[in-house]
């Protein structure tokens, strides 16, 4: 009944008990807490009254011993928090866009479409492991280390019994996996940061973990070791969750109101307008209605369950005693349906968390003004209130500009339902088709060319890249007229499979005599001096700048 319905569950025995009791879940009593009040209540009293305790088969598997003491976990925070400060922020940017738009791009060719959990999962634990590491796996890596991570997540509702066959036995083998491929493939590049501050690849999260290391640490194998944990302790803390959420918001959107999928789209016309299409600082953070659009979908589908504490000693919560030694859970979906500031219902589900009537009931616009802002409970509150919250806001954030500038979403598969525990997933298989949009460009005479918009961002960032005085003289090259046609016709007849830039590049390789005599003795206007063009090596930019100018001009 819990696991089936925990909104309805709770809310009964909330109203029989209050929104403090004690229940029976999991093979263990249980003290249950469902409203924000005293989730906050509790969760102030971090470290005196409560603390934060994992599962024991969770702290052999994982080696997370869920920090109960006040000062090592200060010290513990502040290592990693520059990880998450506007600054590193900035930097995983690109980063992220880059993992976005190759999983869309994918995504968009498979034209029977996508499973919604597995694509979700993929995706959440390589933004998780690319942006954690600083570098990106390859999909065999992925894959294997995907199914290891998930076998420790699965130890946490598990009997603390280690053999082969048991899912303890699994996590633990799990563990040692993960743990030999952070020694033989990322430990060293991590050590040497420490001693030399060079890194390989990109800055990762983990890299402002090791900025407080004193380079002889590095000599030690307990240091070594401190690594592995804080690498696979990052990548657990985000694995699961970064893919509930994108699962929620790909599951989500083709039911989002129309209304609110206009608001979006006009949101970036104007991000656009104002800062081209590069996902920069500046373009992330002109975007509130996006960023209450993923907290509408966390309120309403919420990405953690819940979180779990020791009372550590007797204490009062909503008029109940709290005995020392209790175990309590806070569960999120219950505190989000209490929200104060939202209205209360008659009936058994508020009209507010109707998953099955977004139309009236799916409102970002909450989220934008003080007096009807709801509290969010996913994130935990207190001392160990998430720190990954920041990355996951951009994240979130970049997948509904690059969906509304770009892609189309469909749900083929009809109607679902979901469930909530222990993360939302859909209750039944559900497919996703996407489709890119595509910009019709007519170079010239010939047949129109289609580049879906992630090829058009592609091709304008290239020729942003270029000067301006270059870029001038090209597109003043009059024998250029010649090379279109020629450069158009190839890939017009391509345009279906037209894959990237490297066509282009293969293109001018090829032996077109006529086509290389136009790039190697151009007629220059004696505005244009021969010195401003670009190097014969720069032909790719060349090419994206006439692109581009033919697709703002179309
Ligand atoms: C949708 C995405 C996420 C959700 C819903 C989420 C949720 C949570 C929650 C509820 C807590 C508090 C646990 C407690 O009080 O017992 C937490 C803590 C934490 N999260 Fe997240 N998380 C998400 C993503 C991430 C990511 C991407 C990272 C980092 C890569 C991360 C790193 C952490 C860390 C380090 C803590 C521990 C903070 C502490 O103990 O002081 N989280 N998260």
């Amino acid at each position: 009944m819990f696991g089936a319905d925990p909104l309805k569950w709770s809310r009964e025995r909330i109203a029989r008990h209050g929104p403090v009791f004690q229940s029976h879940l999991l093979g263990q009593p249980i003290v249950i807490v469902g409203d924000l009040v005293n989730w906050q209540k509790a969760l102030n009293a971090e470290f005196k009254s409560v603390a934060m305790n994992f599962p024991e088969s969770f702290r052999k598997a994982s080696g997370q011993t869920g920090t109960a003491d006040k000062d090592t976990h200060a010290f513990q925070r502040k290592a990693i928090s520059k990880a998450f400060e506007p600054e590193a922020m900035a930097g995983y940017l690109p980063f992220m866009e880059q993992i976005l738009r190759r999983y869309l791009d994918l995504w968009a060719s498979q034209s029977a479409g996508v499973d919604l959990v597995a694509a979700g999962r993929k995706l959440g634990f390589e933004f998780a492991a690319a942006l954690v590491l600083g570098k990106e796996l390859d999909e065999a890596t992925r894959d294997s280390l995907s199914v290891h991570f998930s076998n420790v997540i699965n130890s946490f509702f598990t009997i603390p019994v280690d053999l082969p066959f048991t899912p303890l036995g699994k996590a633990m083998a799990s563990r040692k996996s993960i743990q030999d491929w952070i020694c033989r493939h990322v430990l060293l590049d991590y050590l040497d940061y420490v001693k030399t501050g060079k890194i390989v690849g990109r800055r990762g999260i983990i890299h402002s973990f090791l900025d407080g290391a004193n380079p002889p640490d590095a000599q030690s194998p307990a240091f070594a070791q401190k690594i592995a944990d804080a690498v696979q302790g990052t990548i657990i803390a985000g694995n699961d969750t970064t893919s509930t959420g994108m699962i929620s918001l790909l599951g989500m959107w083709p039911q989002f109101p129309q209304h609110v999928k206009d608001k979006l789209r006009e949101e970036q016309d104007v991000v656009r307008s104002r800062f081209g299409e590069e996902l920069s600082c500046k373009a992330m953070a002109a975007m509130p209605y996006a960023l209450a659009t993923v907290k509408e979908v966390m309120r309403i589908l919420p990405t953690s369950s819940g979180v779990w504490r020791d009372a550590l000693e007797d204490f009062e919560l909503g008029g109940k005693l709290i005995r020392k030694g209790s175990s309590m859970m806070m569960l999120t979906h219950p505190a989000h349906a209490s929200d104060p500031k939202l209205p209360a219902s008659q009936f058994e589900v508020p009209e507010h968390m109707d998953l099955r009537n977004l139309e009236d009931c799916f409102r970002p616009e909450r989220w934008l003004k003080d007096s009807t802002r709801p509290a969010l409970a996913v994130w935990g509150m207190g001392p160990h209130t998430c720190q990954g919250m920041p990355l996951f806001y951009q994240e979130a954030k970049m997948l509904l500009a690059i969906l509304t500038r770009s892609y189309t979403v469909q749900n083929v598969s009809g109607p679902f339902e979901w469930k909530l525990l222990p993360l939302p997933s859909p209750k039944s298989p559900v497919t996703l088709t996407i489709h890119a949009h595509c910009f019709k460009v007519t170079l010239l005479d010939t047949q129109p060319v289609l580049f879906t918009s992630a090829q058009a961002c592609h091709i304008q960032r290239i020729a942003a890249s270029v000067p301006a005085a270059s870029g001038q003289a090209f597109l003043a090259l009059p024998g250029w007229l010649r090379f279109h046609r020629a450069l158009t016709s190839r890939v017009g007849v391509a345009a279906d499979e037209f894959a990237g830039f490297g066509d282009f590049a293969d293109y001018i390789d090829d032996d077109d005599d006529e086509v290389e005599q136009q790039y190697s003795a151009p007629s220059l206007s004696p505005k244009h001096p021969a010195s401003t063009l670009p190097s014969k090596g720069k032909q790719d930019s060349w090419i994206a700048i006439e692109l581009y100018s033919c697709m703002l001009a179309a």
